[in-house]
């Protein structure tokens, strides 16, 4: 490995030299393991620790297929998928690499024991497997996270709609917490220039989806002037969804819960800002009763933000907790567009105020190709910003995971795979520099 990173840090490293240097047989990765899936048994889901189910392994390097790189990860990025996985929840995520292996000769080497997570990287190409033409060794690269077949028609026009859709690092194997990680060359985009290694790893999954969610006409296509109710507004989703809202010339409407996470969002250029813990709603009664005056209360507050109006678009991923209320405050023709439930996926909402007000709820889960490299190309040209707060290395994944779990991180949290310190990787240091109070704007808060 250390050849690899000596050639990724000398500017004079070219492609032939990366595509001659010799690949490790094994690398460090983090991982969930198969025969520790029921360790959490009997626990609620908040007490389900990750720190004590990701590992940090020796891994074998797998096969390169057809299609596929392998990369040299210089940072990655914590994602709730990854906590999901680490705690084994909804399901554990064998089962997924299993329905995979069944599927091609090729797609055997997914389902193994043991499961490297991680859907964000950046970092260079080692390898290209037969029928790669558009990248080389040696290209600095990130990567989205969607993997997909496209040998059924039902994908090609809206890549995310392939039968065979997959997110990589959390439905397949090889992802992106580790050395060296496994993609499908169509995942691979331009490492933007002006950003370091870990800052260019931190968008990629969330800034995808809620570009989708929010922005495409495959989400909520959004326009000039829409008020924008954002759940987590500073969140990993949320703080890319305030930075399109406001990019775009909409009204985002930030809900967090703490008075620094208001002032961050202050500090993106919202305005309009719900603190959810100081104004205390409580949406649900008891665990199987909402309340209806709830929703009023906070509908009545956003008209109070609003000068009178209702929401266009709500931008949902809490689920069960907020859903309720999500379709109360939207207006007459408004759209609730989903993409999670983290606390918890059987929604209820009254049913009235959707059909009566002719309000539409729209499922959206991360991006088509086309829509991950648009919102990279937004983040290339210092559009959109990373919202990245505070950086771990691999050994520390499991508290960086328990961190995003418990809710006590801000935008989203960084990981240095190969990357001996943060900072390295600028390529563009005068558009850096034109951009540097936006790039640090979440930095160790
Ligand atoms: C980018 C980042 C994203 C995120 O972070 S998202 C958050 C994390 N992700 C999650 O929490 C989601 C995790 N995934 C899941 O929980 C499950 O993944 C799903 C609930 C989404 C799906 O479960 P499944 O078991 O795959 O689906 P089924 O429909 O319950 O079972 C499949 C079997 O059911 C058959 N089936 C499907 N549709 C129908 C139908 N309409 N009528 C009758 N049968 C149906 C299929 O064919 C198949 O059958 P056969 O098992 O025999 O192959
Ligand atoms: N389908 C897809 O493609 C994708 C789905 N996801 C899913 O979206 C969810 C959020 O991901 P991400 O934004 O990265 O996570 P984060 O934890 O970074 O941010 C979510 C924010 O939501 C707010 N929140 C959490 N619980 C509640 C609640 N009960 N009520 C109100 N607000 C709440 C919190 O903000 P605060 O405390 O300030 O209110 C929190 O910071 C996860 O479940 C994830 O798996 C993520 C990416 C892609």
């Amino acid at each position: 490995m250390k050849e690899i990173l000596d050639a990724i840090q000398s500017p004079d490293t070219t492609s032939a030299d990366f595509a001659a240097l010799p690949l490790p047989e094994s690398y460090r990765a983090v991982t969930v393991h198969k025969d520790e899936t029921e360790m959490f048994a009997g626990l609620a889901t908040r007490d389900k620790d990750p720190r004590k189910s990701l590992h940090l392994d020796q891994v074998p390097l797998p096969e390169l297929g057809p299609g596929e790189a392998l990369v040299a990860v210089m940072a990655s990025s914590v994602n709730y998928n990854s906590v999901w996985t680490s705690i084994f929840e909804p399901l554990s995520t064998f089962g997924f690499l299993e329905r995979y292996g069944r599927t091609s000769e090729l797609a055997k080497r997914h389902d193994l024991p043991y499961h490297i997570i991680g859907s964000d990287l950046a970092g260079v190409v080692l390898r290209t497997g037969p029928g790669v033409n558009a990248w080389r060794p040696g290209d600095e690269v990130v990567a989205h996270c969607l993997s997909v077949e496209l040998e059924s028609s039902e994908g090609h026009n809206d890549t995310m709609l392939d039968p065979e859709q997959r997110i990589w690092g959390f439905e397949t194997n090889f992802g992106g917490l580790a050395e060296i990680a496994l993609v499908k060359s169509n995942q691979l985009m331009p490492k933007p220039g002006h950003l370091s290694w870990e800052e260019a790893a931190a968008p990629g999954l969330v800034n995808s989806t809620a570009y989708r969610q929010l922005v495409s006409r495959n989400g909520a296509g959004m326009k000039q002037g829409d008020n924008v109710l954002i759940w987590g507004a500073s969140g990993g989703l949320g703080s890319y969804a305030t930075q399109f809202a406001l990019a775009g010339g909409a009204n985002p409407i930030c809900v967090v819960s703490s008075e620094q996470k208001a002032d961050i969002c202050r500090s993106m250029g919202a305005e309009a800002i719900i603190d959810r813990n100081a104004e205390g709603y409580k949406f649900w009664k008891d665990e199987h009763t909402q309340d209806p005056k709830e929703w009023k209360r906070f509908g009545k507050r956003i008209r109070e933000l609003t000068g009178g109006e209702d929401i266009d678009i709500v931008f949902e991923h809490p689920g069960r907790e907020t859903f309720g209320a999500s379709v109360y405050v939207t207006r007459k023709g408004g759209t609730i567009t989903t993409c999670a439930s983290t606390s918890g996926y059987m929604h209820e909402y009254d049913n009235r105020y959707l059909w009566m007000s002719l309000k539409r709820i729209i499922g959206s889960h991360f991006a088509n190709y086309r829509e991950a490299w648009e919102a990279n190309r937004l983040i290339a040209k210092g559009k959109i910003h990373p919202t990245l707060s505070k950086v771990y290395s691999l050994e520390d994944t499991g508290q960086a995971a328990y961190d995003v779990h418990r809710n006590l991180h801000q935008g989203k949290v960084g990981v240095l795979c190969l990357a001996p310190e943060e900072g390295q990787g600028v390529r563009d240091p005068e558009m850096r520099a034109q951009h540097i109070d936006a790039i640090n704007r979440f930095r160790n808060i």
